[in-house]
């Protein structure tokens, strides 16, 4: 398979271009090449996002835009097996994981579509002011123009439907950069959006290297706003490159989750289980930290080791797997140093920290301290601790001590008390008996602190892919 850029319906793939193969994680299968944009394909992109914008997106009426987007939430529902087996290829994802990710898409596509039809605006009670009399004032909510839609490759099809459908929903063009390690569900995405409907211009894709792509694109006057899901490292660089665009960051995150004595530990364990193991930890909001209230300190970690240990791993493409490979080598063998680092320290690892190529067995550490890296950083890896507490007041403050603040978990009967720690937790969002690793798409979501900036959620993305325009009418009976 070789693939390309598509600009305007046109896939750039000639023959003497530079590629990048995709291996698939697993087992280093060659399964595409992609032929890399150059900076000249960006600008002709850029501009045909621009053009088609003024010429088409700018004055679609919102039911048009809708009836496309539920169009390819229909067709993406139609092929769910061949995108949820292309994710289990290029991402190493477990099947199960990979057809729930599908499934997660449709719905943002559903809602995105219902959506484009409740852009709402206000009338301003301009007779608040004295003088305001005869006076006539009210908002409108207008797309910005072209938006740069740059993707990870931990979800290459929902978070990618994250930023294309609230943008597409708002009358917006998208530049999309998917992330070049899983770049096939992406092509295979934007050919859906064509196939639906879309004008060709409205949706164009570069397949480019970040680091080659990225500054021009962020740096572009004809891009109006940058939409970035990634690391910490290529957000901070964004926010600086991006001038007065407006800039969404969803960034990393070390997310803890909070047991207190009274918790269901049965259910917590089973939910935590999958919150910290998931595509192999490689999920921004994974249970990285599990803070249990000592008088269950034991029962849990048995009943977790247990439970872990009996996860089924392999091959991501097999029905009954529940755990698959990292990314790549590099991403496996930077998380094993990191155990190691912490063992060196006098961590001890309860079970897993096997390495094997790109397998890293699922690692339960305990006796860990908040400087280590396992602690301290975004693991991005399958590794959770489990640290004991002893009152409300402890846990908050260690949950809290992190350049981090994305979602949360807190298992507790107590309502108040549940309440009061929410409060108190310095996160975009906090899921009270649910584990932080889950995220519903229609509920606003980005972080505090070095996680981000903005909020995605099909709504709340949308109010970001838009202008607040003011109109105001003097209805003085002379000047009309
Ligand atoms: N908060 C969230 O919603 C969320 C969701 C998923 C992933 N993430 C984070 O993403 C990270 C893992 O994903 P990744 O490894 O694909 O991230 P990454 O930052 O390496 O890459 C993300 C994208 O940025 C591009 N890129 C790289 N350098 C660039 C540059 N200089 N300018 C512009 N773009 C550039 C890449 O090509 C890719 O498309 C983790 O830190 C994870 O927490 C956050
Ligand atoms: O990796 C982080 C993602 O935001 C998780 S999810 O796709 O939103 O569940």
């Amino acid at each position: 398979m070789r693939i390309g850029s598509i600009i305007n319906g046109k896939e750039y793939n000639e023959e003497q271009r530079e590629t990048l193969t995709v291996y698939n994680p697993y087992n280093q299968e060659k399964i595409a090449d992609i032929v890399l944009a150059n900076v000249e394909d960006l600008n002709k992109a850029i501009e045909q996002s621009f053009d088609t914008f003024h010429s088409t997106m700018k004055t679609m009426p919102a039911y048009q835009r809708a009836n496309i987007l539920l169009k390819t939430a229909n067709l993406l529902e139609d092929r769910k097996e061949s995108f949820a087996e292309t994710i289990a290829k290029e991402a190493g994802k477990p099947l199960k994981y990979s057809r729930g990710e599908v499934d997660r898409a449709v719905q943002v596509l559903r809602f995105a579509s219902e959506r484009a039809k409740h852009i709402y605006s206000e009338v301003i009670p301009l007779d608040a002011a004295v003088g305001g009399e005869n006076r006539l004032g009210f908002t409108k909510r207008i797309p910005l123009g072209v938006v740069a839609a740059i993707t990870p490759f931990n979800f290459p099809l929902n978070l990618s439907l994250h930023k294309l459908a609230p943008a597409i929903a708002a009358g917006n063009t998208v530049l999309f950069k998917p992330a070049e390690k899983t770049p096939i569900s992406a092509y295979m995405l934007v050919q859906l959006f064509h196939e639906a409907g879309l004008p060709t211009g409205a949706l164009n894709l570069i397949m480019g290297k970040g680091e080659e792509v990225g500054d021009p694109l962020v740096q572009h006057e004809k891009v109006h706003k940058v939409t970035f899901t990634g690391s910490l490292p290529v957000g901070k660089n964004i926010r600086e490159k991006a001038g007065f665009k407006k800039v969404t960051l969803e960034l990393g995150s070390n997310s803890p989750n909070i047991l207190f004595e009274d918790a269901d530990m049965e259910q917590a364990v089973e939910d935590l289980v999958k919150g910290a193991f998931a595509f192999s930890g490689q999920v921004c909001i994974s249970a990285q930290r599990i803070y249990v209230h000592h008088s269950l300190y034991d029962s849990f970690l048995k009943e977790y080791v247990s439970q872990t240990e009996a996860l089924t791993i392999g091959n991501p493409t097999n029905e009954s797997t529940d755990f698959g490979p990292m990314i790549n080598k590099d991403a496996a063998e930077r998380a094993k140093t990191w155990i190691d680092d912490a063992v060196s320290k006098g961590a001890k690892i309860a079970t897993g920290g096997k390495l094997d190529g790109t397998m890293l067995t699922p690692t339960i550490m305990t006796e860990v301290k908040n400087d280590m890296k396992i602690i301290a950083e975004e693991v991005f890896a399958p590794i959770v601790s489990i640290i004991p507490f002893e009152t409300e007041e402890e846990v908050v403050k260690l949950s809290n001590d992190s350049i981090y603040g994305l979602q949360a978990g807190v298992f507790t009967k107590d309502i108040n008390r549940a309440l009061r720690v929410a409060n108190e937790l310095e996160m975009g969002g906090v899921w009270i008996n649910e584990i932080s690793t889950y995220r519903q798409d229609n509920h606003p979501y980005g972080g505090v602190k070095q996680s981000g900036i903005g909020r995605e959620g099909v709504k709340y993305a949308i109010d970001d892919m838009t202008e607040l325009k003011f109109i105001g009418i003097n209805l003085n009976e002379k000047r009309l």
